[in-house]
């Protein structure tokens, strides 16, 4: 994690453009909630929110998941203090014994370059899942395709680097409830 004084990274914020207040994204979460309990409300899924940033987006979505499922998590990072992904680093890859006909619900906070989704979602199937959808809580818009598409998104945000909503600045304002991109980028 990047050194940083508590000033510098104040300034972060305060230097920020404010994309998507806390209203609007307890707005969409609450829809997103109500399509994944539309759609996986009658079965028994298994949760695999992608850490560390899932862990906004998740802990205020599953209080509104009223109906029977599991939970596991995954942790991999490609982009670490970076504003660029580059390789995986993998601290919980998906776990064998928990998956096989299970269906499965990805969360992560944001859809990039898909990437992340897409290894983890490839790694689910290949681990006899029954199904499995995904969830992103930010689909970031960019000018070419992605190799996955999320099933559910909770808001599209433009092609800048943004922060918030679980979301770091090289470790730092996951913990804010709105949605901001970083000055210059
Ligand atoms: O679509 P992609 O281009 O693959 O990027 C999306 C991934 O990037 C972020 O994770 P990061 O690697 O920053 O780790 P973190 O979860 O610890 O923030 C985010 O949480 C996603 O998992
Ligand atoms: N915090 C953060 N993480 C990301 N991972 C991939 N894209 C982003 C982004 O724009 N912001």
């Amino acid at each position: 994690m990047t050194t940083r004084n508590r000033e510098e990274t104040q300034s972060i914020l305060d230097t920020a453009d404010l994309l998507f207040s806390e209203a609007q994204c307890e707005e969409a979460l609450a829809r997103m909630a109500a399509e994944i309990t539309r759609d996986l409300g009658h079965s028994y899924p298994l949760v695999l929110p992608v850490m560390g940033g899932a862990v906004v987006f998740t802990g205020k979505l599953l209080p509104l998941l009223r109906f029977p499922l599991d939970f596991d998590y995954v942790h991999v990072s490609r982009y670490g203090d970076k504003l660029e992904g580059g390789n995986f680093s993998w601290t919980r890859a998906p776990q064998d014994k928990n998956i096989a006909g299970r269906d499965v619900l990805i969360l992560d906070d944001i859809l990039d370059e898909g990437q992340t989704m897409r290894v983890i979602k490839e790694q689910v199937m290949a681990m006899g899942a029954k199904s499995c959808k995904t969830a992103v809580f930010a689909n970031k818009l960019l000018d070419h395709e992605k190799p996955i598409t999320a099933d559910y998104v909770g808001l599209d945000v433009p092609n800048r680097y943004v922060f918030g909503y679980g979301m770091d600045v090289s470790g730092a304002w996951r913990n804010l409830s709105a949605i901001y991109a970083l000055k210059g980028h």
